[in-house]
Protein backbone atom coordinates (compact mmCIF):
# COMPACT_ATOMS: atom_id res chain seq x y z
CA UNK A 1 0.00 0.00 0.00
CA UNK A 2 2.80 2.21 0.30
CA UNK A 3 4.79 4.48 -2.63
CA UNK A 4 8.35 4.87 -0.86
CA UNK A 5 6.91 5.58 2.66
CA UNK A 6 3.82 6.91 1.91
CA UNK A 7 0.58 5.45 1.65
CA UNK A 8 -0.80 6.02 -2.07
CA UNK A 9 -4.16 8.24 -2.78
CA UNK A 10 -4.48 7.20 -6.28
CA UNK A 11 -3.38 5.63 -9.31
CA UNK A 12 -2.37 7.70 -12.11
CA UNK A 13 -3.51 6.44 -15.55
CA UNK A 14 -2.36 7.73 -19.16
CA UNK A 15 -4.03 6.56 -22.05
CA UNK A 16 -2.42 6.43 -25.51
CA UNK A 17 -5.13 6.74 -28.69
CA UNK A 18 -8.23 8.21 -28.06
CA UNK A 19 -9.87 5.99 -31.39
CA UNK A 20 -13.26 3.42 -30.94
CA UNK A 21 -11.61 1.61 -28.34
CA UNK A 22 -9.79 4.26 -26.40
CA UNK A 23 -12.64 6.76 -26.27
CA UNK A 24 -14.69 4.21 -24.70
CA UNK A 25 -12.27 3.24 -22.01
CA UNK A 26 -11.58 7.47 -21.20
CA UNK A 27 -15.73 7.42 -21.23
CA UNK A 28 -15.95 4.65 -18.91
CA UNK A 29 -12.80 5.75 -16.80
CA UNK A 30 -15.13 8.79 -16.38
CA UNK A 31 -18.88 7.86 -15.76
CA UNK A 32 -17.24 4.37 -13.56
CA UNK A 33 -14.71 6.95 -11.26
CA UNK A 34 -16.91 5.89 -8.51
CA UNK A 35 -17.18 2.35 -9.00
CA UNK A 36 -13.75 1.44 -9.93
CA UNK A 37 -12.01 3.64 -6.62
CA UNK A 38 -13.72 1.54 -4.48
CA UNK A 39 -13.27 -1.75 -6.84
CA UNK A 40 -9.34 -0.72 -6.64
CA UNK A 41 -9.21 1.02 -3.10
CA UNK A 42 -8.12 4.24 -4.12
CA UNK A 43 -9.17 6.41 -6.82
CA UNK A 44 -7.86 5.89 -10.71
CA UNK A 45 -7.21 9.21 -11.78
CA UNK A 46 -7.07 10.16 -15.36
CA UNK A 47 -4.08 11.90 -15.90
CA UNK A 48 -3.70 11.62 -20.14
CA UNK A 49 -4.67 10.77 -23.39
CA UNK A 50 -2.57 10.79 -25.91
CA UNK A 51 -3.82 11.82 -29.35
CA UNK A 52 -3.00 12.12 -33.18
CA UNK A 53 -4.71 15.65 -33.53
CA UNK A 54 -5.96 17.72 -30.50
CA UNK A 55 -8.92 19.31 -32.75
CA UNK A 56 -9.87 16.07 -33.99
CA UNK A 57 -13.90 14.92 -33.28
CA UNK A 58 -14.37 12.20 -30.86
CA UNK A 59 -16.15 9.93 -28.97
CA UNK A 60 -16.21 11.42 -25.37
CA UNK A 61 -15.38 14.49 -24.07
CA UNK A 62 -11.99 15.03 -22.32
CA UNK A 63 -10.54 18.09 -21.05
CA UNK A 64 -8.72 19.93 -23.15
CA UNK A 65 -6.10 19.79 -20.48
CA UNK A 66 -5.54 16.11 -20.12
CA UNK A 67 -5.14 15.88 -24.52
CA UNK A 68 -1.23 15.72 -25.73
CA UNK A 69 0.13 14.97 -28.82
CA UNK A 70 3.27 13.64 -27.26
CA UNK A 71 3.05 10.02 -26.48
CA UNK A 72 6.19 9.20 -25.68
CA UNK A 73 6.12 12.74 -23.14
CA UNK A 74 3.48 11.16 -21.25
CA UNK A 75 4.94 8.05 -20.60
CA UNK A 76 8.01 9.17 -19.48
CA UNK A 77 6.07 10.98 -16.83
CA UNK A 78 7.57 10.35 -13.58
CA UNK A 79 3.29 10.57 -11.89
CA UNK A 80 2.09 7.49 -14.60
CA UNK A 81 1.05 4.43 -12.50
CA UNK A 82 -0.83 2.83 -15.45
CA UNK A 83 -0.69 2.96 -19.03
CA UNK A 84 -3.24 1.75 -21.77
CA UNK A 85 -2.23 1.12 -25.10
CA UNK A 86 -4.94 1.89 -27.75
CA UNK A 87 -3.20 3.01 -30.69
CA UNK A 88 -2.73 -0.36 -32.30
CA UNK A 89 -0.02 -1.33 -35.25
CA UNK A 90 3.56 -1.98 -34.20
CA UNK A 91 5.26 1.63 -33.68
CA UNK A 92 4.76 3.65 -32.05
CA UNK A 93 3.33 1.47 -29.95
CA UNK A 94 5.96 -0.76 -28.92
CA UNK A 95 8.40 1.44 -28.40
CA UNK A 96 5.72 3.56 -25.96
CA UNK A 97 5.01 0.44 -24.02
CA UNK A 98 8.74 -0.58 -23.41
CA UNK A 99 9.50 3.08 -22.26
CA UNK A 100 6.13 2.50 -20.15
CA UNK A 101 7.09 -0.41 -18.81
CA UNK A 102 11.02 0.73 -18.27
CA UNK A 103 9.44 3.84 -16.54
CA UNK A 104 7.88 2.15 -13.71
CA UNK A 105 4.19 1.70 -15.53
CA UNK A 106 1.61 -0.94 -15.58
CA UNK A 107 0.79 -1.51 -18.83
CA UNK A 108 -2.74 -2.66 -20.50
CA UNK A 109 -3.20 -3.04 -24.21
CA UNK A 110 -5.26 -4.54 -26.72
CA UNK A 111 -2.57 -4.80 -29.68
CA UNK A 112 -3.57 -8.56 -31.00
CA UNK A 113 -0.82 -7.14 -33.51
CA UNK A 114 2.18 -6.07 -31.63
CA UNK A 115 1.47 -9.06 -29.34
CA UNK A 116 1.88 -12.29 -32.31
CA UNK A 117 4.83 -10.04 -33.70
CA UNK A 118 6.88 -9.77 -31.13
CA UNK A 119 5.32 -10.36 -27.48
CA UNK A 120 8.46 -11.95 -25.84
CA UNK A 121 10.45 -8.53 -26.30
CA UNK A 122 7.43 -7.19 -24.38
CA UNK A 123 6.94 -9.88 -22.00
CA UNK A 124 10.68 -9.67 -21.45
CA UNK A 125 10.77 -6.28 -20.41
CA UNK A 126 8.19 -6.15 -18.34
CA UNK A 127 9.80 -9.02 -16.51
CA UNK A 128 12.58 -7.18 -16.38
CA UNK A 129 10.58 -3.59 -14.57
CA UNK A 130 8.59 -6.06 -12.20
CA UNK A 131 5.20 -4.73 -13.79
CA UNK A 132 1.89 -6.37 -15.39
CA UNK A 133 1.54 -6.45 -19.18
CA UNK A 134 -2.06 -7.33 -19.84
CA UNK A 135 -3.93 -7.90 -22.69
CA UNK A 136 -7.02 -9.47 -22.15
CA UNK A 137 -9.15 -7.28 -25.54
CA UNK A 138 -6.63 -8.48 -27.50
CA UNK A 139 -8.15 -11.72 -28.40
CA UNK A 140 -12.44 -11.77 -29.02
CA UNK A 141 -13.01 -8.70 -27.29
CA UNK A 142 -14.90 -8.29 -24.51
CA UNK A 143 -15.24 -12.24 -24.30
CA UNK A 144 -12.91 -13.30 -21.03
CA UNK A 145 -11.40 -15.88 -22.72
CA UNK A 146 -6.81 -15.34 -21.97
CA UNK A 147 -7.26 -14.56 -18.59
CA UNK A 148 -9.42 -18.12 -17.75
CA UNK A 149 -6.55 -19.89 -20.34
CA UNK A 150 -3.65 -18.00 -18.18
CA UNK A 151 -5.41 -18.29 -14.56
CA UNK A 152 -8.61 -20.83 -14.46
CA UNK A 153 -7.04 -23.36 -16.54
CA UNK A 154 -3.53 -23.18 -14.99
CA UNK A 155 -3.72 -26.16 -13.57
CA UNK A 156 -5.62 -28.05 -16.46
CA UNK A 157 -3.26 -29.32 -19.68
CA UNK A 158 -5.63 -27.83 -22.38
CA UNK A 159 -5.25 -29.94 -25.84
CA UNK A 160 -7.36 -27.78 -28.31
CA UNK A 161 -8.69 -24.33 -28.61
CA UNK A 162 -11.04 -24.01 -31.65
CA UNK A 163 -12.17 -20.02 -32.04
CA UNK A 164 -14.40 -18.10 -34.15
CA UNK A 165 -12.24 -14.57 -33.73
CA UNK A 166 -13.24 -12.76 -36.61
CA UNK A 167 -16.37 -10.75 -36.41
CA UNK A 168 -16.35 -9.52 -39.55
CA UNK A 169 -15.35 -13.06 -41.23
CA UNK A 170 -17.79 -14.52 -39.49
CA UNK A 171 -20.76 -12.13 -40.48
CA UNK A 172 -19.71 -12.51 -44.15
CA UNK A 173 -20.35 -16.30 -44.34
CA UNK A 174 -23.57 -15.96 -41.59
CA UNK A 175 -24.97 -14.13 -44.97
CA UNK A 176 -23.44 -16.40 -47.38
CA UNK A 177 -25.16 -19.48 -45.21
CA UNK A 178 -28.77 -17.44 -44.70
CA UNK A 179 -28.72 -16.00 -47.93
CA UNK A 180 -26.99 -18.24 -50.53
CA UNK A 181 -25.46 -15.21 -51.20
CA UNK A 182 -21.62 -15.06 -52.66
CA UNK A 183 -18.86 -13.58 -51.02
CA UNK A 184 -18.40 -10.22 -52.71
CA UNK A 185 -22.21 -9.37 -51.94
CA UNK A 186 -21.72 -10.91 -48.56
CA UNK A 187 -18.80 -8.37 -48.04
CA UNK A 188 -20.37 -5.21 -49.49
CA UNK A 189 -23.14 -5.84 -47.14
CA UNK A 190 -21.05 -6.30 -44.14
CA UNK A 191 -19.07 -2.95 -45.16
CA UNK A 192 -22.56 -0.91 -45.72
CA UNK A 193 -23.68 -1.71 -42.12
CA UNK A 194 -20.22 -0.81 -41.25
CA UNK A 195 -18.59 -4.29 -39.93
CA UNK A 196 -16.29 -4.45 -42.40
CA UNK A 197 -13.54 -1.82 -43.34
CA UNK A 198 -13.15 -0.24 -46.83
CA UNK A 199 -10.07 -2.16 -46.98
CA UNK A 200 -11.07 -5.30 -45.61
CA UNK A 201 -7.80 -7.17 -46.14
CA UNK A 202 -6.73 -8.25 -42.46
CA UNK A 203 -10.14 -9.43 -41.55
CA UNK A 204 -11.02 -11.18 -44.69
CA UNK A 205 -7.56 -12.41 -45.12
CA UNK A 206 -7.01 -14.11 -41.87
CA UNK A 207 -4.12 -11.63 -40.80
CA UNK A 208 -6.64 -10.69 -37.90
CA UNK A 209 -7.25 -14.28 -36.52
CA UNK A 210 -3.74 -15.43 -37.46
CA UNK A 211 -2.65 -12.50 -35.00
CA UNK A 212 -5.43 -13.77 -32.32
CA UNK A 213 -4.75 -17.47 -32.59
CA UNK A 214 -0.68 -16.83 -31.90
CA UNK A 215 -1.82 -15.26 -29.13
CA UNK A 216 -4.45 -18.23 -27.80
CA UNK A 217 -1.23 -20.90 -28.24
CA UNK A 218 1.27 -19.75 -26.78
CA UNK A 219 -0.69 -19.28 -23.38
CA UNK A 220 -2.77 -22.60 -23.72
CA UNK A 221 -0.12 -24.25 -24.41
CA UNK A 222 2.75 -22.50 -22.21
CA UNK A 223 5.22 -21.97 -25.56
CA UNK A 224 6.07 -18.97 -27.65
CA UNK A 225 4.17 -19.32 -30.88
CA UNK A 226 4.06 -16.12 -33.41
CA UNK A 227 1.91 -14.73 -36.13
CA UNK A 228 4.73 -16.23 -38.41
CA UNK A 229 4.30 -19.51 -37.37
CA UNK A 230 0.47 -20.04 -37.88
CA UNK A 231 -0.90 -21.24 -41.15
CA UNK A 232 -3.36 -18.80 -42.93
CA UNK A 233 -6.26 -18.74 -45.02
CA UNK A 234 -8.52 -16.04 -45.36
CA UNK A 235 -12.34 -16.21 -47.06
CA UNK A 236 -12.28 -14.66 -49.92
CA UNK A 237 -11.61 -17.94 -51.91
CA UNK A 238 -15.17 -19.31 -50.16
CA UNK A 239 -18.47 -19.73 -52.98
CA UNK A 240 -21.63 -20.28 -52.60
CA UNK A 241 -21.57 -23.79 -53.91
CA UNK A 242 -18.86 -24.57 -50.93
CA UNK A 243 -21.34 -23.01 -48.27
CA UNK A 244 -23.83 -24.86 -50.55
CA UNK A 245 -22.17 -27.86 -50.45
CA UNK A 246 -21.63 -27.81 -46.92
CA UNK A 247 -25.53 -27.02 -46.27
CA UNK A 248 -25.57 -30.50 -48.23
CA UNK A 249 -23.78 -32.57 -45.26
CA UNK A 250 -25.13 -30.72 -42.75
CA UNK A 251 -22.26 -28.27 -42.48
CA UNK A 252 -21.45 -24.59 -42.05
CA UNK A 253 -18.15 -23.19 -43.19
CA UNK A 254 -17.03 -20.95 -40.72
CA UNK A 255 -13.66 -19.36 -40.08
CA UNK A 256 -11.77 -21.25 -37.42
CA UNK A 257 -8.57 -20.55 -35.51
CA UNK A 258 -7.48 -23.95 -34.39
CA UNK A 259 -4.76 -24.55 -31.93
CA UNK A 260 -3.96 -27.86 -31.22
CA UNK A 261 -1.29 -30.30 -29.20
CA UNK A 262 -0.52 -32.83 -31.45
CA UNK A 263 1.75 -35.81 -30.70
CA UNK A 264 5.41 -36.11 -32.41
CA UNK A 265 7.33 -38.97 -33.21
CA UNK A 266 9.85 -38.99 -30.85
CA UNK A 267 6.82 -38.69 -28.14
CA UNK A 268 6.86 -35.17 -27.78
CA UNK A 269 3.95 -32.45 -27.84
CA UNK A 270 4.06 -29.83 -30.58
CA UNK A 271 1.63 -27.38 -31.57
CA UNK A 272 -0.15 -27.23 -34.55
CA UNK A 273 -1.71 -23.72 -35.21
CA UNK A 274 -3.80 -22.91 -38.37
CA UNK A 275 -6.40 -20.18 -39.66
CA UNK A 276 -8.71 -21.46 -42.18
CA UNK A 277 -12.16 -21.69 -43.38
CA UNK A 278 -13.81 -25.12 -42.69
CA UNK A 279 -17.08 -27.13 -42.53
CA UNK A 280 -18.38 -28.35 -38.97
CA UNK A 281 -21.58 -29.89 -37.91
CA UNK A 282 -24.41 -27.84 -37.44
CA UNK A 283 -24.87 -29.63 -34.13
CA UNK A 284 -21.28 -28.39 -33.16
CA UNK A 285 -21.47 -25.11 -30.48
CA UNK A 286 -19.18 -23.04 -32.96
CA UNK A 287 -22.09 -23.28 -35.71
CA UNK A 288 -24.82 -21.31 -33.69
CA UNK A 289 -22.32 -17.98 -33.31
CA UNK A 290 -23.87 -15.76 -35.85
CA UNK A 291 -23.63 -12.54 -37.56
CA UNK A 292 -20.44 -11.04 -35.65
CA UNK A 293 -20.28 -12.61 -32.55
CA UNK A 294 -16.84 -14.17 -31.50
CA UNK A 295 -16.92 -17.78 -29.42
CA UNK A 296 -14.17 -19.89 -28.53
CA UNK A 297 -14.45 -23.63 -27.64
CA UNK A 298 -11.89 -25.34 -25.51
CA UNK A 299 -10.90 -28.78 -25.16
CA UNK A 300 -8.98 -29.82 -21.83
CA UNK A 301 -8.04 -32.62 -20.18
CA UNK A 302 -9.81 -32.25 -16.92
CA UNK A 303 -12.34 -29.63 -17.54
CA UNK A 304 -13.86 -31.46 -21.12
CA UNK A 305 -14.90 -28.53 -23.16
CA UNK A 306 -15.92 -24.88 -22.01
CA UNK A 307 -17.51 -22.64 -24.73
CA UNK A 308 -16.77 -18.94 -24.33
CA UNK A 309 -19.25 -16.33 -26.20
CA UNK A 310 -19.82 -13.13 -26.65
CA UNK A 311 -19.35 -9.74 -28.53
CA UNK A 312 -15.48 -9.80 -29.84
CA UNK A 313 -15.14 -6.21 -31.01
CA UNK A 314 -16.68 -2.95 -31.01
CA UNK A 315 -15.36 0.20 -28.81
CA UNK A 316 -17.55 -0.17 -25.75
CA UNK A 317 -17.03 -3.86 -25.33
CA UNK A 318 -13.57 -4.01 -26.50
CA UNK A 319 -13.30 -1.03 -23.63
CA UNK A 320 -14.87 -3.41 -21.14
CA UNK A 321 -12.22 -6.05 -20.89
CA UNK A 322 -9.42 -3.25 -20.98
CA UNK A 323 -10.89 -1.78 -17.57
CA UNK A 324 -11.38 -5.31 -16.45
CA UNK A 325 -7.47 -5.52 -16.46
CA UNK A 326 -7.07 -2.07 -15.49
CA UNK A 327 -8.54 -3.08 -12.46
CA UNK A 328 -6.75 -6.35 -11.87
CA UNK A 329 -3.28 -4.36 -12.53
CA UNK A 330 -4.17 -1.48 -10.04
CA UNK A 331 -4.69 -3.87 -7.36
CA UNK A 332 -1.83 -5.53 -8.06
CA UNK A 333 0.14 -1.77 -8.01
CA UNK A 334 -1.77 -1.22 -5.03
CA UNK A 335 -0.58 -4.88 -3.24
CA UNK A 336 2.99 -4.00 -4.60
CA UNK A 337 2.85 -7.57 -6.36
CA UNK A 338 2.27 -8.52 -10.26
CA UNK A 339 -0.02 -11.25 -11.64
CA UNK A 340 1.48 -13.88 -13.48
CA UNK A 341 3.96 -13.01 -16.42
CA UNK A 342 4.73 -14.96 -19.11
CA UNK A 343 4.69 -19.08 -19.59
CA UNK A 344 6.49 -20.25 -22.25
CA UNK A 345 8.58 -23.21 -20.01
CA UNK A 346 6.98 -25.93 -22.43
CA UNK A 347 8.81 -24.35 -25.29
CA UNK A 348 6.89 -26.30 -28.05
CA UNK A 349 7.57 -27.07 -31.03
CA UNK A 350 5.48 -25.83 -33.94
CA UNK A 351 4.54 -28.32 -36.43
CA UNK A 352 4.24 -27.23 -40.10
CA UNK A 353 0.94 -27.43 -41.88
CA UNK A 354 2.17 -30.37 -44.23
CA UNK A 355 2.19 -32.41 -41.00
CA UNK A 356 -0.64 -31.03 -39.33
CA UNK A 357 -3.66 -33.89 -39.37
CA UNK A 358 -7.73 -33.05 -40.57
CA UNK A 359 -10.01 -34.16 -43.04
CA UNK A 360 -11.16 -32.64 -46.25
CA UNK A 361 -14.83 -32.34 -48.17
CA UNK A 362 -13.86 -32.74 -51.72
CA UNK A 363 -16.62 -32.51 -54.25
CA UNK A 364 -15.67 -33.52 -57.87
CA UNK A 365 -17.69 -32.91 -61.02
CA UNK A 366 -16.64 -36.27 -63.11
CA UNK A 367 -17.90 -38.18 -66.43
CA UNK A 368 -20.88 -40.71 -65.58
CA UNK A 369 -19.38 -43.44 -66.70
CA UNK A 370 -17.60 -47.25 -65.45
CA UNK A 371 -14.41 -47.18 -63.86
CA UNK A 372 -14.73 -43.09 -62.76
CA UNK A 373 -16.02 -43.67 -58.73
CA UNK A 374 -12.82 -46.52 -58.16
CA UNK A 375 -10.38 -44.35 -60.30
CA UNK A 376 -11.64 -41.27 -57.59
CA UNK A 377 -10.72 -44.04 -54.87
CA UNK A 378 -7.54 -45.12 -56.13
CA UNK A 379 -6.22 -41.34 -56.25
CA UNK A 380 -7.20 -41.22 -52.56
CA UNK A 381 -5.78 -44.50 -51.53
CA UNK A 382 -2.77 -44.06 -53.16
CA UNK A 383 -1.86 -40.79 -50.87
CA UNK A 384 -3.03 -43.23 -48.26
CA UNK A 385 -6.07 -41.59 -47.47
CA UNK A 386 -9.06 -43.24 -45.96
CA UNK A 387 -12.37 -42.00 -47.06
CA UNK A 388 -15.28 -41.68 -44.64
CA UNK A 389 -17.84 -40.86 -47.06
CA UNK A 390 -19.05 -40.51 -50.85
CA UNK A 391 -22.07 -39.43 -52.53
CA UNK A 392 -22.75 -39.40 -55.69
CA UNK A 393 -25.22 -37.25 -57.85
CA UNK A 394 -26.20 -38.19 -60.86
CA UNK A 395 -26.47 -34.81 -63.77
CA UNK A 396 -26.90 -36.45 -67.49
CA UNK A 397 -22.97 -37.14 -68.87
CA UNK A 398 -21.37 -35.67 -65.63
CA UNK A 399 -21.92 -36.93 -62.09
CA UNK A 400 -20.94 -34.84 -58.60
CA UNK A 401 -18.69 -36.86 -56.48
CA UNK A 402 -18.66 -35.72 -52.69
CA UNK A 403 -16.05 -37.24 -50.93
CA UNK A 404 -15.02 -36.79 -46.93
CA UNK A 405 -12.12 -38.00 -45.94
CA UNK A 406 -11.06 -39.63 -42.80
CA UNK A 407 -8.00 -37.44 -40.59
CA UNK A 408 -5.03 -37.70 -42.94
CA UNK A 409 -1.69 -35.11 -42.88
CA UNK A 410 -2.44 -31.95 -45.17
CA UNK A 411 0.28 -33.10 -47.65
CA UNK A 412 -1.69 -36.46 -47.68
CA UNK A 413 -4.54 -34.70 -48.39
CA UNK A 414 -3.52 -31.30 -50.64
CA UNK A 415 -1.50 -34.39 -52.77
CA UNK A 416 -4.47 -36.45 -53.40
CA UNK A 417 -6.58 -32.75 -54.78
CA UNK A 418 -3.44 -32.12 -56.83
CA UNK A 419 -3.75 -35.34 -58.33
CA UNK A 420 -7.28 -35.11 -58.89
CA UNK A 421 -7.01 -32.54 -61.13
CA UNK A 422 -4.94 -33.67 -63.38
CA UNK A 423 -7.10 -36.81 -63.96
CA UNK A 424 -8.93 -37.19 -67.80
CA UNK A 425 -12.36 -38.12 -66.00
CA UNK A 426 -12.54 -35.38 -63.67
CA UNK A 427 -13.77 -32.18 -65.25
CA UNK A 428 -13.41 -30.15 -61.91
CA UNK A 429 -12.77 -30.14 -58.36
CA UNK A 430 -15.79 -27.56 -57.32
CA UNK A 431 -15.20 -27.68 -53.61
CA UNK A 432 -12.17 -29.00 -51.34
CA UNK A 433 -12.37 -28.01 -47.56
CA UNK A 434 -11.24 -29.10 -44.67
CA UNK A 435 -13.83 -30.34 -41.93
CA UNK A 436 -13.43 -29.74 -38.60
CA UNK A 437 -15.24 -30.37 -35.44
CA UNK A 438 -15.35 -33.95 -34.63
CA UNK A 439 -12.64 -35.99 -32.97
CA UNK A 440 -11.76 -39.12 -35.12
N1 LIG B 1 -12.14 -1.73 -32.51
C1 LIG B 1 -12.28 -2.95 -32.03
O1 LIG B 1 -13.37 -3.53 -32.07
C2 LIG B 1 -11.11 -3.66 -31.39
C3 LIG B 1 -11.33 -4.91 -30.78
C4 LIG B 1 -10.26 -5.54 -30.15
C5 LIG B 1 -9.01 -4.96 -30.17
N2 LIG B 1 -8.82 -3.76 -30.81
C6 LIG B 1 -7.49 -3.18 -30.80
O2 LIG B 1 -7.52 -1.95 -30.10
C7 LIG B 1 -6.54 -1.07 -30.65
C8 LIG B 1 -7.22 0.22 -31.06
O3 LIG B 1 -8.22 -0.05 -32.01
P1 LIG B 1 -9.32 1.03 -32.42
O4 LIG B 1 -10.38 0.27 -33.13
O5 LIG B 1 -9.67 1.88 -31.27
O6 LIG B 1 -8.50 1.87 -33.50
P2 LIG B 1 -8.75 3.37 -33.96
O7 LIG B 1 -8.05 3.54 -35.26
O8 LIG B 1 -10.21 3.71 -33.87
O9 LIG B 1 -7.99 4.21 -32.83
C9 LIG B 1 -6.61 4.37 -32.75
C10 LIG B 1 -6.38 5.82 -32.38
O10 LIG B 1 -5.00 6.00 -32.11
C11 LIG B 1 -4.64 7.28 -32.64
N3 LIG B 1 -3.18 7.34 -32.83
C12 LIG B 1 -2.45 6.80 -33.82
N4 LIG B 1 -1.14 7.07 -33.62
C13 LIG B 1 -1.06 7.78 -32.50
C14 LIG B 1 0.01 8.35 -31.77
N5 LIG B 1 1.27 8.23 -32.18
N6 LIG B 1 -0.26 9.02 -30.62
C15 LIG B 1 -1.54 9.15 -30.18
N7 LIG B 1 -2.60 8.61 -30.83
C16 LIG B 1 -2.35 7.95 -31.96
C17 LIG B 1 -5.43 7.43 -33.91
O11 LIG B 1 -5.55 8.78 -34.29
C18 LIG B 1 -6.76 6.80 -33.51
O12 LIG B 1 -7.65 7.75 -33.00
C19 LIG B 1 -5.89 -1.83 -31.80
O13 LIG B 1 -4.73 -2.48 -31.35
C20 LIG B 1 -6.94 -2.87 -32.16
O14 LIG B 1 -6.40 -4.02 -32.77
C21 LIG B 1 -9.84 -3.09 -31.41
N1 LIG C 1 -11.79 -6.54 -37.11
C1 LIG C 1 -11.94 -7.38 -35.96
C2 LIG C 1 -12.10 -6.51 -34.75
C3 LIG C 1 -11.66 -7.15 -33.49
O1 LIG C 1 -10.33 -7.51 -33.52
C4 LIG C 1 -13.16 -8.29 -36.17
O2 LIG C 1 -13.85 -8.20 -37.19
O3 LIG C 1 -13.40 -9.13 -35.32
NA1 LIG D 1 -11.01 -11.05 -24.67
Amino acid sequence: MTEGDKPRTSLRVAVLGCGSVGSQVVRLLQEQAGDLAARVGVPVELVGVAVRRLDAAREVEVAAGLLTTDAAGLVARDDVDLVVEVIGGIEPARSLILSALENGASVVTANKALLAEDGPTLFEAAAKADRDLYYEAAVAGAIPILRPLRESLAGDRVTRVLGIVNGTTNFILDKMDSSGAGFTEALEEAQDLGYAEADPTADVEGFDAAAKAAILASLAFHSRVTAADVHREGISEVTAADVQSARDMGCVVKLLAICELRPTENGDDAVAVRVHPAMIPRSHPLASVREAYNAVFVESQAAGQLMFYGPGAGGAPTASAVLGDLVTVARNRLGDTRGAGESAYADRAVLPMGETRTRYHVAIDVDDKAGVLAAVALAFAEQGVSIQTVRQEGRGAEAQLVVVSHEATDAQLSATVEHLRGMDMVREVTSVMRVEGEQE
